[in-house]
């Protein structure tokens, strides 16, 4: 397999219309020396997210953004995978959650689902980044834990309320920022990001 392309541009757009999500990158990429500029304040529209995967969604963000912007562009695809559904919501996690995006429902539906069975599930992310060329890398994290009884914690978004990570007694809702951007989805494939391109 060839190298991944280093990224050596100074500038990138950040192609999430997700505060939380894009807040989380943001605080990820602080420590290199990179402009980032969100994709609402070029206005850029939100693609229809029409893969059947992960890694393929967040390419399709990625060079949306990309080809819209001509700049370098960093996508993120991430969701919760439930055992005991089948590794849904999956893809659909955002969709669920409706287009009023209430995640307390979205949560509901998953503990609902899932009363009397296995409590097994993990996030994953698909970080892309795209290259006016249409170059694009693409790096999957994912991290295991277990669904609380009750949604617990303000802080995060999502679906942090319901997901306790393996070895910890607290869910993400619960945690302080900092130990969730150390040790999430977002965090393992940021590390490879890193790794493959800005090493
Ligand atoms: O760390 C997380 N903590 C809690 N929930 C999370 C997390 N990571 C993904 N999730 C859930 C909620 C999110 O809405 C959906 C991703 O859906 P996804 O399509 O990738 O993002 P999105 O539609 O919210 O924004 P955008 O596509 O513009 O980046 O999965
Ligand atoms: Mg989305």
């Amino acid at each position: 397999m060839s190298q991944p392309r280093r990224f050596t541009e100074r500038k990138l757009v950040l192609a999430s219309h997700n505060q939380g999500k894009a807040a989380e990158i943001a605080e990820l990429l602080q420590p290199f020396d990179i402009e980032v500029i969100s994709a609402a304040s070029l206005g850029l529209p939100e693609p229809e997210e029409t893969e059947d995967s992960f890694i393929g969604n967040a390419r399709l963000k990625a060079l949306a953004a990309t080809r819209a912007s001509k700049l370098p562009a960093l996508a993120d695809d991430s969701g919760l995978c439930v055992d005991a559904l089948d590794g849904a919501p999956g893809i659909f996690s955002a969709r669920w959650a409706g287009p009023s995006k209430d995640f307390g429902h979205a949560m509901d539906r998953v503990l609902k689902g899932i009363a009397g069975k296995p409590r097994g599930a993990h996030f994953v992310a698909a970080l892309a980044l795209a290259w006016p060329d249409d170059h694009c890398e693409v790096f999957e994290g994912k991290v295991y834990g277990t669904l609380a009884d009750a949604p617990r914690g303000s802080r995060g978004f999502g679906y942090d309320p319901i997901f306790i990570p393996d070895g910890h007694a607290v869910t993400f809702g619960e945690m302080d920022p900092a130990k969730k951007h150390a040790m999430s989805h977002r965090a393992v494939a940021f590390r490879m990001l890193v790794d493959g391109c800005f090493g």
